[in-house]
């Protein structure tokens, strides 16, 4: 039996990104991973979807602003499948970095699907590895529609794996994946219908951003069904029509379903080590990513806490510090981690929302602060596509806990807030910061 001081069960953003800190602290390390390293993010994730964003982007860019500033690009003409060739491409180049970057820090890969013998012992195929500490980083999977006809709508998985463009996509879900994937396709000049369950969509974040997501929206030309549940999918020659309980129906030639994620965590042997799941399927861990098995730990997605590349990144390197570096109080805080939704225009967020923020503390604590106004890139335009910022800030001191945004450039605006909203900033933090101008960003520091 092979001997390791870590063995890593899953070569996704986690289990790279831990894998590697722990070799860099002498560890000998084994990263096991049974498809392409990259796991989710690169492969089915973040980065195709990114990818797909940025030409979405750049098409509404060429058709819809630029002959404002007197730019005519001709006819236009777009290529799906070299779109796609060439971001599998990129993909590619991403899988080589990972691999040099083993090579540099000195992590053995190996390429295979894990099961678990015992606690501290694993199998691949017929050799068994064996670790004094073991991580699980095995990610998570897209739910399934269970309707009858649930089978014809394809995941987010199955929509990077699309050949040509729908000619119109029915988008059912109102998560990340649903209202970044609608807006993605409508951008790349398909016809899009989104339908989700209730009023409005985003429901977990600040309200006013799913509001003003559905105004915009409805504003670019995609059709929004508002508290429409999906009871049955109908295949009739290359088209599907989705039934929903309240009667409506909506035909089209592809139909996406992001209804949430569930934690990989079947077929490879939990039932053989003490590790428990919670109550909704994913592996229990305290706040150190122990799990209820001595020496194996979990981090990423199959943990279910904040299902966020850096946050994997992050809870992964800080474990491998802990274990590898003498760090021993070390962990990840889940608190005021800013995420970014790439709609089109994308959102930012980081903290409480407004109505989380008065509901814990009330009225009398909680003064929330507003700015909505037209980016100057739409200066010359007829369409004014707005942007909207809010701040929410507690007690007399008014210690900013929360910062939501919709708008052009908001993506990029949102790390360096949230470094000093981190740090605890206060209004007058910001209001004693010097703007720059001409920007967006200059309203998060000038509101009054
Ligand atoms: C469409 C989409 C878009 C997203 N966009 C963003 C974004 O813009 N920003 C962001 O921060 N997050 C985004 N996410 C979320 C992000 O991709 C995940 O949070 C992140 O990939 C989780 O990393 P992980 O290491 O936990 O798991 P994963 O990256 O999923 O890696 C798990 C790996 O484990 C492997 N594995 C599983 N079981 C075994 C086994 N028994 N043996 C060997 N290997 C095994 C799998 O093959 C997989 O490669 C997106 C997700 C999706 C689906
Ligand atoms: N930009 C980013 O950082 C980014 C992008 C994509 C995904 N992610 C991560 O991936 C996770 C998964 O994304 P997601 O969009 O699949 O999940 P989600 O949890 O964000 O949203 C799921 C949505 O599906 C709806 N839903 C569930 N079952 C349904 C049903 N039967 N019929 C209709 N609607 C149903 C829910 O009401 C909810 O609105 C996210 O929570 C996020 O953590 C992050």
């Amino acid at each position: 039996m092979k001997k390791y001081d870590y063995i890593v069960v899953g070569g996704g953003s986690g289990g790279i990104a831990s894998a590697n800190r722990a070799a860099i602290h002498g560890a000998k390390v084994l990263l096991i991973e049974a498809k392409e390293l990259g796991g989710t993010c690169i492969n089915v994730g973040c980065v195709p979807k990114k990818v797909m964003w940025q030409a979405s982007d750049i098409y509404q860019a060429i058709q819809r602003d630029a002959p404002s500033y007197g730019i005519q690009a001709g006819e236009m003409v777009f290529d799906f499948k070299t779109l796609v060739k060439n971001r599998e491409e990129y993909i590619d180049f991403l899988h080589g970095a990972y691999q040099r970057g083993f090579d540099n820090s000195g992590v053995e890969f190996l390429k295979g699907y894990a099961k678990f013998i015992t606690n501290n012992t694993i199998e691949v195929g017929k050799e068994q590895y064996t670790a004094p500490h073991i991580l699980i980083a095995t990610g998570g999977h897209a739910d399934t529609l269970n309707i009858p006809g649930g089978e014809h709508a394809i995941d987010s998985d199955g929509f990077f794996a699309l050949e040509k463009a729908p000619k119109h996509m029915i988008v059912l879900g109102g998560g990340y994946i649903a209202a970044e994937l609608a807006g993605v396709v409508h951008g790349l000049g398909s016809k899009v219908s989104w339908a989700f369950r209730k009023e409005r969509p985003l429901r977990k974040f600040d309200q006013m951003l799913g509001e003003n997501l559905v105004n915009l929206y409805e504003e670019e030309g995609i059709s929004l069904y508002k508290k429409s549940v999906p009871s049955a999918i109908e295949k009739k020659g290359e088209e599907y029509t989705v039934i929903f309980e309240n009667g409506r129906e909506i035909t089209g030639d592809c139909v996406l379903f992001a209804g949430g994620r569930s934690a990989n965590v079947d077929g490879f042997g939990l039932g053989n080590t003490e590790v428990k799941l919670d109550e909704r399927g994913f592996i229990r861990v305290d706040k150190f990513q122990n799990t209820t098995a001595q020496g194996i730990y979990a981090v990423g997605d199959v943990v279910g806490k904040l299902e966020l590349t850096p946050v994997a990144i992050a809870a992964g390197r800080r474990l491998s510090e802990r274990l590898f570096n003498g760090k021993t109080d070390l962990y990840l805080d889940y608190n005021f981690v800013p995420s970014v939704v790439f709609t089109h225009p994308p959102i930012a967020t980081i903290g409480w929302t407004e109505e989380q923020a008065l509901s814990e503390y009330g009225k009398e604590e909680i003064k929330v602060y507003r700015s909505r106004f037209t980016p100057m890139y739409f200066a010359l335009n007829d369409y004014r596509q707005k942007c909207e910022m809010k701040l929410v800030c507690l007690g007399k001191e008014e210690k900013i806990i929360g910062l939501h945004a919709i708008g052009i450039d908001v993506d990029e605006m949102l790390q360096g807030f949230a470094v000093a909203i981190k740090m605890g900033a206060t209004k007058a933090d910001f209001d004693n910061t010097v703007a720059i101008h001409p920007t967006g960003a200059e309203e998060f520091v000038t509101m009054t």
